[in-house]
């Protein structure tokens, strides 16, 4: 009898295949993403970047679900999210996806624990008050549960704002510039805290830039241009990503 050796099946968190977007503008058509394609493996954080108006927003938004594709399909785990109906979006955005805005948006008149919870209020689940007081902690935030965000620092905020979209045991969080409003030292501790808790859990981290020191703390980066891909780095230095910027004209 012949064994065969089964070809070790690679799941990927993240899958675009061949995702465009066109927005409408006047009579004119902006093309934002042309055709991208591209796996993410489960656990790895990677960076975006790209000159302005390449395109990553809106490959962030439409990855995570937030918009709908002109074509193409967004894998997540194993579940393709451009054939579900859009409640059916909201519930797997809400169960499997976590995502950090570059301006927080807390709920003001919520403390910091009842933000952290909404993800799963809105979803009909039950906190776990266990795991959110881990996730407080691991964020740097103990001691503040009962705070409002008007009582927190942007550095804070943005603490509370990671812990929100952890709380959920996403498959994937995107982030798109959380540090982008924050000073340098402060970025690099609210980034630190985004970087070490979701590979503490193991949760794939998929994250836009415009600082090259941020991206070279990925496991990969990719670059758009012009709504397409425009090559990578595995494990990257400062120095790569300058000069592929440079090269891109950022
Ligand atoms: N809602 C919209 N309607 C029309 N055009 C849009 C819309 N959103 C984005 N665009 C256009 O799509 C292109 C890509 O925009 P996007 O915001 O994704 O780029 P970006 O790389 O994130 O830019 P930046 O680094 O400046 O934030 C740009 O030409 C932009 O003007």
């Amino acid at each position: 009898m012949t064994s065969i050796a089964a070809t070790p099946r690679v799941d990927s968190a993240v899958r675009l295949a061949q995702l465009t977007k066109t927005y409408p503008n006047g009579p004119e058509q902006v093309a934002a993403l042309r055709g991208v394609s591209l796996d993410i493996q489960p656990g790895a954080f990677t960076a975006i970047m790209g000159p302005s108006g390449s395109g990553k927003s809106t490959f962030l938004n439409v990855a995570a679900g937030l918009d709908t594709p002109t074509s193409g399909h967004v894998h997540i785990g194993d579940t393709d999210i451009t054939t579900l109906s859009p409640d059916a979006v909201t519930r797997f955005r809400r169960r499997h996806i976590g995502f950090v805005f570059q301006a927080y948006n807390l709920i003001g008149h919520l403390t910091v624990a009842e933000n952290i919870q909404l993800p799963l209020l809105l979803d009909g689940r039950r906190p776990d008050v266990r795991w959110q007081d881990a996730l407080i902690e691991s964020v740097g935030l103990a001691g503040m549960a009962d705070r409002l965000p008007t009582e927190l620092s942007g550095g804070q905020a943005q603490r509370v704002a990671i812990a929100r979209a952890l709380v959920t045991r996403p498959t994937v969080v995107f982030a798109d510039e959380p540090t982008g409003a924050l000073d340098r030292r402060t970025g690099e501790q609210v980034l630190d805290v985004l970087r070490g808790t979701a590979k503490h859990f193991g949760q794939t981290l998929v994250l836009v830039t415009h600082d090259p020191y941020v991206a070279a703390t990925a496991d990969d980066v990719l670059f758009l241009a012009d709504g397409q891909l425009a090559g990578g780095f595995v494990a990257p230095t400062t120095a790569q990503i300058v000069e592929r910027l440079v090269e891109l004209g950022r």
